[in-house]
């Protein structure tokens, strides 16, 4: 067996990261920004590794941690990843290490992660438990109503994201999942405060 890579637990229990997910078009982009907005020195977010090649612009370290298969599956053996996928024949994962550095500057890492990638943090054998939080949208007919006016999917990717919505909140609810808390994105400003009083708590208000 590789050996397994090393964690900084106290950098993770002082500054424990927050897994938040909900289907497509939930609202996670909206909230996390006036999140970040209103509490700007106090999140970040981790760079992922990917096999993709960079585009354009794209610098390595900042937009990607950018490796070949080799190293991405040498770390993968290592459980060096809290979750992993492929997406059209790429590699894409978030490592350890790029979560801990964001601890380790003192801040919440904020990981924006779908429903696969959140059973693999919950069940990893070393990482250590995360706080889980779950956006969800009132209904499906409002969040195909919301895709369909935020116009950035083509019908089809719509009624993909509805699909892949009814699984991710039908999981949500079943007791199986990590949640600790799910919040219902009715009216946003409530949604907001709630997001907000479970990651900062309500003290500082
Ligand atoms: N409470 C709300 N009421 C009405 N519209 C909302 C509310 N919250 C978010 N929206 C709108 O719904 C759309 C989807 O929100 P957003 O893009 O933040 O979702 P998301 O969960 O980040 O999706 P993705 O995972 O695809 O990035 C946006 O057009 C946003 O302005």
């Amino acid at each position: 067996m590789p050996p397994t890579v090393q964690i900084d637990e106290k950098a993770l229990r002082e500054h424990k990261p927050i897994v938040i997910s909900g289907p497509s078009g939930a609202g996670k982009s909206t909230i996390l920004k006036r999140l970040f907005d209103e509490f700007p020195d106090m999140f970040g977010f981790s760079v992922s590794h990917t096999t993709r090649g960079p585009r354009a612009g794209e610098q390595d370290g900042r937009e990607y941690n950018f490796v070949t298969k080799e190293q991405f599956l040498d770390l993968v053996e290592q459980k060096g990843f809290i979750e992993h996928a492929q997406f059209g024949g790429n590699h894409y994962g978030t490592s350890i290490k790029a979560v801990e550095d964001i601890a380790e500057k003192g801040r919440i890492c904020i990981l924006d992660i779908e429903m696969e990638g959140v059973k693999q943090v919950a069940n990893h054998p070393t990482f250590p438990r995360p706080r889980f939080l779950f956006l969800s949208p009132p209904s499906l007919q409002i969040l195909e109503k919301r895709l369909r006016s935020r116009a950035t999917d083509k019908e089809e990717a719509i009624q993909k994201r509805l699909n892949q919505a009814k699984v991710e909140m039908e999981f949500a609810n079943s007791g199986e999942a990590p949640h600790e808390k799910i919040i219902v994105n009715d009216d946003l400003d409530k949604a907001y405060q709630e997001v907000r009083d479970f990651i900062v708590g309500k003290n500082d208000a």
